[in-house]
């Protein structure tokens, strides 16, 4: 992508999926250091967007543009259940040539570091997912309702997170229904 600071760029994009149009017309930037949320009732793409963005589903019209490296955080924990959550997220993170323990830290896990993945609970498995992503490095950070599950003190963990990411010239797309502490983000509703 050209441009100063383009991490993401959709131009007139639509999704269509199982043969109904979600939405059309779509059109945004993310830079550095800048968020948006997307908002709109259950069903009306906000999932579906997330994954054009991420290249994991084609957009039926328009252009989408990336200007780097991207993390994902959705519904899929993508952590294998068998691994212990170090040696789970130690995998992901060795991939980019990176450690995943401050991540871990970051989210509150660091203790969990030999529970089996398949023993986390609902919320500590939000946690190492997102945690994944912390550790990616990835400057671009694509986070599917990020807040569900979450106690008071990992929505504060959450908010830190993404404060510093934003601050170290990162970028933030999330579908959330719920405040996710994103200050200063601009919105999208679908409808
Ligand atoms: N693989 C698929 N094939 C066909 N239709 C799908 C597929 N996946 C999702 N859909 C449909 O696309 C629509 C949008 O789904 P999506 O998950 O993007 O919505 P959402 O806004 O994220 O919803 P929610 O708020 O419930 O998470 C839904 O009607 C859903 O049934």
């Amino acid at each position: 992508m050209t441009g100063a600071g383009g991490l993401l760029r959709f131009e007139r994009v639509a999704c269509i999926r199982g043969g109904r149009l979600l939405f059309e017309g779509v059109d945004f930037a993310l830079g550095e250091g800048e968020a948006l949320v997307v908002r709109g009732p259950n069903g009306t793409g906000k999932s579906s967007l997330l994954r054009i963005a991420a290249g994991l589903l084609r957009a039926a019209d328009g252009r989408v543009e990336r200007g780097g490296a991207i993390a994902l955080a959705d519904e899929n924990l993508a952590l294998d259940a068998k691994r212990t959550l170090g040696r789970a997220l130690g995998f992901w993170a060795a991939l980019d040539g990176r450690e995943a323990g401050a991540a871990m830290e970051a989210m509150g896990i660091a203790r969990l570091t030999a529970v089996p993945v398949r023993m986390l609970s609902t919320g500590q498995r939000k946690r190492a997912a997102l945690a994944r992503v912390i550790a990616s490095g990835a400057p671009l950070w694509l986070l599917d309702e990020p807040a569900n599950g979450l106690d008071g003190d990992g929505l504060e963990r959450l908010a830190a997170a993404m404060a510093a990411h934003r601050a170290s010239g990162g970028a933030i797309l999330a579908a959330t229904h719920q405040p996710i502490g994103l200050d200063g983000a601009a919105e999208l509703a679908l409808a």
